[in-house]
């Protein structure tokens, strides 16, 4: 397919995407079920084109003077994939797959600028509201976060030391050109390509087949790292869905010591029994959800690690359509869940154990709010300092944005270059 066949493309699967209110995965994939002719490079030009359009769907309809799947298709390919306007709108009236050639307004609008006067949340590409809450995370510095926010992310991936060294993973990947992560001493990175560049299918390589590693971003592995789990330990992984922070903490702590894993969400637990085999994690117990099913750990713990369940704000890059989606009714289930699940948490903790809180969110409410008052009904409970957690996993000072005003760390693209992550290390007076 050519690009005027791929636009017109894009544009039906964000039309399918609105009207039958589906899910961006299911709709790409739905499309090339009814389109077989299309090859792996035409699937991911349209992937990418529909992302795109998401990312930045507030400023580039503002621009457009319309937020229909056209307008925002048009946007993409002339601001973010430098198409020439005229150019390309010749190229569809010689293309019977193409879209309309562009219209006189349309072509007007689409090389304009945003006037100075735009409104700042569409200037950040986030709803307009939501924007006080990440204008109180990030201060003067939150249009500039959100921009970041509506780029591409990089594909990042976990050495499992269990089974290889990080220079073991890199030349198995070597036809990919991967780099070493800036923060995490485990992780590989692939920067994300321009317009229509494919990400690299890493799941069919044998390392990976081997457990040599895993798809993490690298925020993830930070977070992981900083929960500073030790051999012997004996650690409840409270929420941990299919195992990712599992199988890092499993590595971290060199298979020794006892790894409980738990969710409230059969479904959500069931790929972790086969990860977990891949990745030859040995000290992983995994407690299925049943009533009771941790009644004999309460107090016991060395540590409890709560991945909490979020808005997912900080993953708003991979998945930009839950961006839109977002509504003040979902952040209160999710701050609700939370404040319960902290309280929980605390329950399995021995006296000097820790409380490890992480969220892949960015907003304060489900953050550092959550810490304060969890901190005024549990007055036995301090936060660790950043600085010195920081130290410890990576053997570096800490960059001092990270840290917020309640001794968490908050990693986002712009300041870490990662998914955007929130963690907060709470020790239990002994
Ligand atoms: C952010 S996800 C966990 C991701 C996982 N730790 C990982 O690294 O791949 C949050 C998880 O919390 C689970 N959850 C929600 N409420 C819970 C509860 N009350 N107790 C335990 N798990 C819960 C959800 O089912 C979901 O799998």
């Amino acid at each position: 397919m050519r690009l005027p066949g791929r636009l017109s493309a894009a544009i039906d699967v964000l039309t399918d995407v609105e009207t039958r209110k589906r899910p961006v995965s299911e709709a790409l994939k739905a499309w090339g079920l009814n389109n077989r002719f299309a090859g792996a490079g035409d699937r991911a030009a349209i992937g990418n084109l529909v992302y795109d359009a998401l990312r930045r769907r507030a400023s580039h309809a503002a621009l457009m003077g319309s937020d229909s799947p056209r307008a925002l298709v048009l946007a993409v390919a002339i601001r973010d994939w430098n198409e020439d306007p005229a150019a390309l709108s010749d190229s569809f009236a010689a293309d019977s797959h193409a879209p309309e050639p562009l219209t006189a307004d349309e072509l007007a609008r689409v090389v304009g600028q945003l006037p100075d006067d735009t409104a700042p949340h569409i200037l950040a590409d986030v709803p307009e509201w939501i924007a006080p809450s990440i204008e109180r995370a990030f201060g003067d510095n939150w249009i500039a976060e959100g921009q970041d926010m509506a780029g591409r992310p990089s594909l990042d991936l976990r050495t499992n030391i269990l089974k290889a060294s990080r220079d073991r993973v890199v030349k198995s990947l070597d036809r990919f050109h991967p780099r070493l992560t800036s923060i995490s001493p485990v992780g590989v990175t692939m920067p994300a390509g321009a317009r229509d560049a494919r990400t690299p299918n890493v799941t069919t390589d044998e390392g990976y087949l081997k457990g040599w590693f895993e798809v993490q971003d690298q925020g993830s592995q930070i977070v992981a790292a900083l929960g500073n789990a030790q051999p012997g330990e004996q650690v409840l992984d409270l929420c941990a869905g299919a195992g990712g922070k599992t199988l890092a903490l499993a590595a971290a702590m060199g298979n020794k010591g006892q790894i409980f894993a738990y969710d409230s969400d059969r479904n959500r637990l069931a790929p972790i029994y086969d990860r977990l085999k891949r990745n030859g994690a040995r000290n992983v117990q995994v407690r299925a959800p049943h009533p009771g099913a941790l009644d004999d750990l309460a107090g016991k713990m060395d540590r409890v690690v709560i991945d909490a369940p979020c808005t997912g704000t900080g993953t708003w890059r991979r998945r930009p359509d839950t961006k839109w989606k977002l509504s003040p009714e979902l952040l209160a289930q999710r701050t609700a869940e939370q404040a319960a699940i902290l309280v929980e948490g605390a329950r399995y903790l021995k006296p000097g154990g820790t409380l490890v809180y992480i969220t892949c969110s960015i907003l304060p409410e489900e953050n550092d709010d959550q810490i304060v008052a969890f901190l005024k009904n549990h007055p036995d409970f301090t936060s660790l300092p950043p600085a010195e957690l920081w130290q410890a996993a990576f053997g570096a000072a800490i960059h001092p944005d990270v840290e917020t005003a309640q001794s968490g760390i908050a990693l986002t693209p712009r300041l870490t270059g990662t998914d955007g992550f929130y963690f907060n290390a709470l020790r239990r007076a002994s």
